[in-house]
């Protein structure tokens, strides 16, 4: 059976590693001529395991690249109150140049009222209403853009993937990756559709595409017959399946069928080892970018 052999495996893994060393250089270029280190302050509340997982990962990428990093642990139970507390305090501390609230949070807590109160000049997630606004309007820059959808973009920058003119179609609509990237594709002169659970016939948009952004967290839900041959696919999930051969008994997969999609496609991103270090190398960024620019510093 003929295999197509020049797919690729778009390695997030590694160009998230070159990203961080560029950071590293910039940190501590920036700690010697003003003496200032860039700080990110993650709040965590609940104790979700994945959530635990990822704000542990933040924490050692922050260590691995001079970063401070502050982190507020709050119980399941806490009141939004307590956590807007929080946030205000990280709001006025000048050593932090980045705030994180991990999400998802409890859901007795308004989602809306904590991300509003995250101020724009340190919402290094971008999910403050006014940077969303701004990515979506044309002639107008956010301060910051989402760090998964930005992650995305820049793989396929790194990648040499020409955006322009090209079909892109985005599977899911999600505040935080697939309306961002749908955004940013746009932003990039690519045409693009938006593909989600009220979509007829799905199958028929994604062939058309040139480029696959999969964020929709459903295991392998993208298969081969799906893709259009020479297609680039960015894969966002990161969906935990029981895994008897592996010591944690579950492996983490991607939101398209890997082993068809690498016959087919031009390029894939791996899960892991794709857009998941490529997203917290995009928060280092953002942080950075930050604290240049209270500190006037380029
Ligand atoms: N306010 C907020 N900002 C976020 O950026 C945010 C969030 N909330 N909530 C949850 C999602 C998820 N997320 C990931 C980050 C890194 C990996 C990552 O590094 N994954 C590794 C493997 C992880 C593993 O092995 O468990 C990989 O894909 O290779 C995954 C997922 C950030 N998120």
């Amino acid at each position: 059976m003929a295999m197509d052999s020049s797919a690729k495996v778009i390695d997030g893994k590694s160009v998230a590693k070159q990203i961080r060393d560029e950071i590293t250089a910039e940190v501590s270029r920036m700690r010697e001529s003003i003496g200032v280190i860039p700080g990110l302050a993650v709040i965590l509340v609940g104790d979700r395991k994945d959530s635990a997982t990822y704000v542990r990962n933040k924490k050692k990428a922050c260590e691995s690249v001079g970063i401070n990093s502050l982190e507020a642990n709050l119980p399941e139970d806490s009141t939004e109150e307590e956590v807007l507390n929080y946030i205000a305090g990280y709001n006025d501390d000048p050593s932090v140049h980045g705030i994180l609230v991990q999400l998802p949070l409890p859901s007795h807590m308004n989602e809306q009222n904590i991300l509003n109160a995250v101020r724009i000049e340190k919402d290094v997630d971008g999910f403050h209403p006014l940077n969303i606004g701004r990515l979506a309007m044309r002639g107008r820059e956010p301060l910051f853009v989402p760090c998964t959808p930005k992650g995305c973009i820049e793989l396929l920058h790194r990648y040499n993937v020409s955006i322009k003119g090209k079909r892109a179609v985005v599977i899911g609509r999600s505040n935080i990756v697939g309306m961002p990237a749908a955004l940013l594709l746009q932003r990039e002169d690519a045409t693009v559709s938006i593909v989600h659970s009220r979509t007829s016939n799905p199958e028929e948009i994604i062939r058309q595409a040139d480029i696959i952004i999969a964020a929709v967290g459903q295991a392998n839900m993208v298969r081969g017959s799906w893709i259009k041959p020479g297609a680039v696919i960015i894969d966002v999930g990161i969906n935990p399946v029981e895994d008897p051969n592996s010591p944690r008994g579950y492996k983490l997969v991607g939101d398209v069928c890997y082993e068809e999609a690498i016959r087919i496609a031009s390029a894939v991103t791996p899960v892991p080892g794709g857009v998941g270090p490529m997203t917290i190398a995009m928060l280092l960024q953002n942080t950075l970018i930050s604290a240049k620019r209270v500190h006037h510093f380029e």
